[in-house]
């Protein structure tokens, strides 16, 4: 990396340490992905997993209408605010309130995931029995993007340069192993690798045009090891939990779905 006194990097040479970041710290290189899509995790990791997975996934909308609120520019607030819709549908009318738009949204996606693997849909929603550390960890990505600058909150998506090949061994991975998982429970995968990569492009070219000082080259290399972060320490935390077999308190349980949640 280089100190902030000296030249600054090209923005193929700033790509490039972006990339080497990616190879060396994203969550496909951890052993619990190894696990889940090599076959050997059991049905309780599967459900732990996508229990834990759905919170990071309700959250991405809420950071990026906070990344949407700080941008001034309306064509880039035009472009961003698609990620919103991704995740959470489109209106498609009948009146305020109601979700008439979220069949084809991310979020409906993500729990016909956790509704094939057999938990409770009020409980997944309500985020109840969510590991603390998925908690602490998601709230840093949510708070990092409120609080730093545009430049390294729109870095930090950039770990989704990389997401599409996690996602296509997963897909063929979960498929072939698991066999209470089919194509339609693991819809929301095959769809989202074409907005991973339209999305990953814009951040990408954002930060090539915009990171230009070496200051700001170091920020948003910091930014995405930060969001490696954010990602390996959920993985870590469910290892922990559901292989290591040492569940904090208030975790999911198998025998939860048996309980009536107040
Ligand atoms: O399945 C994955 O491994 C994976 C990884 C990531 C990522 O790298 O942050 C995202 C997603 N999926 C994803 O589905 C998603 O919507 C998403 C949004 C973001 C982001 O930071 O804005 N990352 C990711």
């Amino acid at each position: 990396m280089t100190a902030p006194d000296e030249a600054p990097l090209t923005p193929d040479q700033l790509e490039a340490a972006l990339r080497r970041i990616g190879a060396a710290r994203y969550h496909n290189l951890h052993p619990f992905h190894r696990r889940l899509h090599g076959g050997a995790c059991t049905r309780v990791e599967v459900q732990a997993w996508a229990l834990n997975r759905y919170h990071y996934q309700s959250r991405i909308p809420i950071k990026d209408a906070t990344i949407l609120a700080r941008m001034d520019d309306p064509a880039l607030r035009r472009a961003w605010r698609q990620r919103i819709t991704d995740h959470d549908g489109e209106d498609q009318g009948g009146g305020s309130g109601g979700d008439a738009g979220a069949e084809d949204g991310g979020i409906a996606r993500w729990l016909a995931l956790t509704d094939a693997v057999g938990l409770d849909r009020a409980m997944v929603t309500a985020g109840r029995g969510v590991l603390p550390a998925t908690r602490f960890a998601v709230g840093a990505y949510v708070h990092f993007c409120a609080e730093r600058p545009l430049l390294d909150a729109i870095a930090s998506s950039l770990t989704e340069l990389f997401s599409p090949q996690v996602i296509g061994e997963r897909v063929s991975g979960m498929l072939a192993h698991y066999d209470f998982i089919d194509g339609a429970a693991l819809a929301y995968f095959t769809r989202r690798p074409p907005q991973a990569e339209r999305d990953a492009a814009f951040a990408l070219d954002y930060v090539r045009r915009h990171a230009v000082t070496p200051a700001d080259q170091q920020a948003v290399m910091a930014a995405l090891v930060f969001k490696t972060d954010v990602l390996w320490a959920q993985l870590d935390a469910l290892w922990h939990a559901y292989v290591a077999g040492h569940p904090p308190p208030g975790a999911w349980q198998p025998d939860d779905d048996a309980k009536v949640w107040t």
